[in-house]
């Protein structure tokens, strides 16, 4: 028997894209059947935006959405030009789903974006949504993985970076075995448990160039990374570890899979790619993520006790009301989180019946 899952989905900054896309993915029949949806925002932004777009794009009427309103103090804000009222919304709509998938009500939620500078505007200091989420729900063992999936042949591209909102400069002294270690179990646990691949096979990626050629370039391949990922190895028979690979290669066979016109199966780029790529760093993962896949790619919050997705692009303010923006990134992640809570879902009830 299918099962529907119960997905929050959050407006995001008032002031960006985050509504239009979303009114836009909800007039897409394959996103809603599968799941029952409830947009957690204000009725004023979703009318005002109807109202300004509907005439040039195809939107879903917001008269035929399940809404739940969340009062915000202030409403003050013009397309493109957020600002400390429309990022003090943003974060209230996050905490409004946050407290009723909590109390059990979703089984997922999927965030539009929001602005990290208007959240500290409003008051609000966290790096992103990710560490909110994380907070509320009492997890410190937590990682920002991007999935993709390829529309030349299915294939998915899956990057969980290691660091994440973090200047450049503290990278290295951040990163540490015990950091990738727990990396590396959240992403072994995300695979087996969300994606089903029971032996995954995961390309860690060198921080420095060329992985540091022989400590030349850079000591930290030589002095630990190396030596950890021998380590992870000797007790983790059931998972394939490739690297530290150099970073500027790493990703060129999953972009040689990714462009692949025949099936996985047929084609021998799909022996050499992995089933998850740990990255370093932010940018290291998501350039390459980006590059190939920015239209789709989708943003997800793993060791969660539920289920968040969000598309992959920000606020995009400087085309902010103007009809031209591309809602296939929230569609795929809407599409994501219901296979995702789904699949939670038949665990649970065959393990309870
Ligand atoms: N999950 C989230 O809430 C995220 C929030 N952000 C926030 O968004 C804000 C803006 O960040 P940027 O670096 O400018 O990235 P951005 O993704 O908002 O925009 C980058 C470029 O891509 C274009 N673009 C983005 N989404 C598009 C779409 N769906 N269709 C067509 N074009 C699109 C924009 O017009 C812009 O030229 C920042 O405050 C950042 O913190 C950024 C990434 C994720
Ligand atoms: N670049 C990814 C990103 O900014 C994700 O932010 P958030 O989902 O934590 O808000």
């Amino acid at each position: 028997m299918t099962m529907y899952p119960r997905l929050a989905i959050t407006l995001g900054d008032p002031a960006g894209i985050g509504p239009e896309v979303i009114l836009k993915a909800l007039t897409d029949p394959t996103v809603l059947d599968r799941c029952q949806i409830t947009v957690v925002g204000t009725r004023q932004v979703l009318r005002r935006t109807y109202d300004r777009l509907a005439a040039i794009t195809s939107l879903a009427d917001p008269n035929s959405l399940d809404l739940l309103e969340v009062p915000t103090e202030d409403s003050e804000w013009e397309w493109g030009r957020g600002n400390r009222a429309s990022g003090g919304a943003s974060f209230a709509y996050l905490s409004a789903a946050l407290d009723r998938t909590l109390a059990g009500e979703f089984h997922g939620i999927v965030t539009g974006p929001i602005a990290k500078s208007l959240w500290k505007a409003a008051g609000f200091e966290y790096p992103g949504q990710t560490e909110v989420l994380a907070k509320r729900a009492g997890v410190e063992r937590f990682g920002m993985l991007f999935a993709a999936r390829s529309p030349h042949n299915g294939w998915m591209l899956r990057t969980l970076l290691a660091t994440t909102h973090i200047p450049l400069s503290q990278v290295s002294p951040v990163l540490t075995p015990e950091l990738l270690a727990l990396k590396l179990d959240l992403f072994v646990e995300c695979l087996q448990r969300d994606f089903g691949i029971d032996r995954p096979r995961i390309a860690i990626s060198g921080l420095n160039p060329h992985s540091g050629e022989e400590g030349q370039l850079g000591t930290e391949e030589r002095d630990w990374l190396i030596p950890w990922l021998e380590d992870e190895r000797s007790h983790r028979p059931s998972v394939q570890l490739d690297g530290p690979v150099p970073p500027d290669t790493l990703w060129v066979k999953p972009g040689q899979a990714w462009y692949a016109s025949t099936q996985q199966g047929t084609n021998p780029f799909f022996d050499c790619v992995a089933d998850g790529y740990l990255a370093m760093y932010h940018d290291q993962g998501l350039i390459p993520v980006k590059l190939m896949a920015f239209d789709r790619a989708v943003n997800t919050t793993i060791g969660l006790p539920f289920i968040r997705t969000s598309p992959d692009h920000g606020t995009a303010f400087d085309i902010a009301g103007r009809g031209i923006a591309d809602a296939t990134s929230m569609k795929s992640a809407i599409a994501l989180a219901a296979q995702l809570s789904e699949r939670r879902l038949r665990v649970k009830n065959s393990a309870s019946s």
